[in-house]
């Protein structure tokens, strides 16, 4: 029986009890507020930001996008974060990746004030998840987390694998799945004998951003795929890591490109942004 997990449905579902923390904080006196800092004009970047742009207005939140030319300077950059960091009507700051070559992505990150870092890329942030006493987390991974669970699929001695290193998916989440009990294999582009290693997987994971990537063969039967990709396909169609209509044939559940990871990726963001203005109750 195969199941396909709809992260959008998931997300939706999920967006209605937001609704009601919004207006319990609305009632004493706080209106969450995040605020995006966009470098430049990348076509990816603007759909996503105006996604996030939309969710936070269903839910009533205080958004604002800041947009700066491709040109500007680290000095300018991090002078602005630092100043929303001292900015008391902001909870919220998530600055989009990734930036022009010439800025220090490493030092952008480590400006935002670990308090605000919805995106929970900060150093102290990152610390705490893999000690295990998570504080904020990555948006994508958590999504990933909360999909799961919505559906019913457990990680306790799962054995996960997870295609892909970056810093705001694979090792976030491979913090998450061993938090949450799971046997993790991290592999990567030096990996030996990828699809021996994939096809061990119960719960396998790609977030590798190449079209196709994930084949059948590379799959064990009955395994959940949870496809993080945002990619383009020869018409210019957006698509994820997994070719769908061969993998679906093997897997147990997996997730859609779009409507899949993307919304949940979303939700999770107004979900933390929700949680950390609740601290000014
Ligand atoms: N600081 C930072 N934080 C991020 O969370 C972050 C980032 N930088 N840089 C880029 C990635 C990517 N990302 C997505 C968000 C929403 C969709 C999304 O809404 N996807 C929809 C549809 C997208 C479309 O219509 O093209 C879907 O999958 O159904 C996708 C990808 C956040 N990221």
């Amino acid at each position: 029986m195969f199941k396909l997990i709809s992260g959008k449905a998931i997300a939706q579902k999920r967006q209605e009890n937001l609704r009601l923390e919004v207006e319990n904080l609305n009632a004493n006196g706080v209106t969450p507020s995040l605020r995006v800092v966009l470098v430049g004009n990348s076509g990816p970047s603007e759909i996503y930001v105006r996604n996030k742009a939309r969710r936070a207005k269903e839910l009533g939140l205080d958004f604002n996008l800041i947009r700066f030319d491709e040109t500007v300077s680290e000095k300018e950059l991090i002078e602005f974060i630092d100043s929303l960091n001292h900015d008391k009507t902001v909870d919220a700051i998530l600055v989009q990746l990734p930036l022009p070559q010439h800025i220090n992505e490493e030092k952008v990150v480590q400006t935002v004030s670990p308090n605000k870092d919805v995106d929970g890329f900060s150093p102290i942030n990152f610390g705490y998840l893999w000690q295990n006493n998570p504080n904020i987390i990555p948006s994508t991974a958590g999504g990933i987390m909360t999909l799961l669970e919505e559906s019913d699929i457990t990680t306790t001695a799962k054995h996960v694998v997870i295609v892909g290193r970056s810093n705001i998916v694979g090792r976030p989440l491979g913090a998450l799945m061993l938090n949450s009990d799971a046997t993790v294999t991290m592999a990567h582009s030096k990996t030996k004998d990828l699809k021996s290693i994939t096809k061990q997987a119960d719960i396998l994971i790609s977030a590798v951003g190449k079209a196709h990537f994930i084949t059948a063969d590379m799959v064990k039967k009955g395994a959940t795929v949870i496809d993080v990709g945002m990619n383009r396909d020869e018409n210019d169609r957006l698509v994820g890591d997994v070719d769908f209509d061969d993998v679906s044939s093997v897997a147990g559940a997996m997730t859609p490109v779009p409507g899949g990871v993307g919304p949940m990726t979303i939700l999770t963001l107004m979900e933390q942004t929700i949680e950390i203005a609740k601290k000014r109750v």
